[in-house]
């Protein structure tokens, strides 16, 4: 696998344009737009509305379905979408993934609680990416939690697919977990929140640029 020469970094749960706007502006590799899931998070949105927000993301900046929909309802939901990937949480079989990946013109990134590598292992085979989460029992993320970054190194270490690091991270702690587990990108979603659904533009400005550099003599910025 081809690693990029910087970590890549990732917003989740983008809800408005001025948030989507300000994570461009700060550089942002990726956006996460949280459509059809069963749990009751601040940051999910309807289709429509997720359209709107992606029709206006500029080039070069890649869009991101993430969804719990059924697995025959996905390749409809990103037609109406338009993301440039797919990011799948919960309880999915790795048939159903591979049908879904075989069925769907889009990259497609499987959620994979820290604590299980067995499912990692098996997603691995039809992923394009994992994104490495502390997920609640239902597999939806956006809790917050952090895990055990040295174990998720070691994970990330035995599979041949692009990792991504998601779950309880923040401006403060983001360039240490870059540090600890190299992964291809890091995602967030709470962690650069001013409230519930809504971002900090100076808390996602420090993240991207704290992830981005984390290798680099540049002084961490803070929130
Ligand atoms: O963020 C949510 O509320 C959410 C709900 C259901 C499924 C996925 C969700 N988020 C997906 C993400 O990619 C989050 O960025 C990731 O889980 C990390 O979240 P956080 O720990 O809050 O940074």
């Amino acid at each position: 696998m081809t690693m990029p020469a910087r970590t890549r970094a990732k917003v989740c749960g983008l809800t408005n344009a001025d948030d989507v706007a300000a994570a461009v502006e700060a550089g942002v590799d990726a956006l996460g737009f949280i459509v059809d899931v069963p749990v009751d998070t601040p940051r999910e949105i309807d289709a429509e509305r997720a359209a709107t927000l992606v029709a206006d993301v500029p080039p070069f900046v890649s869009t991101v379905l993430v969804t719990m929909a059924e697995p025959d309802d996905i390749p409809t939901l990103h037609e109406t979408v338009g993301t440039d990937a797919v990011q799948v949480h919960g309880d999915v079989t790795p048939e159903a993934l591979d049908a879904l990946a075989a069925d769907l013109d889009a990259s497609l990134v499987k959620t994979v609680d820290a604590t299980d590598p067995e499912s990692a292992h098996a997603y691995a085979e039809c992923a394009d990416a994992l994104l490495v989460d502390s997920t609640d029992a239902s597999g939806a993320g956006g809790t917050g939690r952090t895990h055990d970054w040295t174990a998720t190194r070691d994970l990330a270490a035995g599979l041949d697919v692009p990792i991504v690091l998601a779950g309880g991270l923040t401006p403060s702690n983001v360039a240490e977990a870059v540090r600890t587990v190299e992964p291809y990108a890091v995602d967030v979603a709470s962690g650069v929140e001013a409230e519930g659904g809504v971002k900090d533009r100076d808390a996602v400005r420090a993240f991207v640029g704290n992830a981005t550099n984390a290798f680099d003599e540049v002084e961490e910025v803070s929130a």
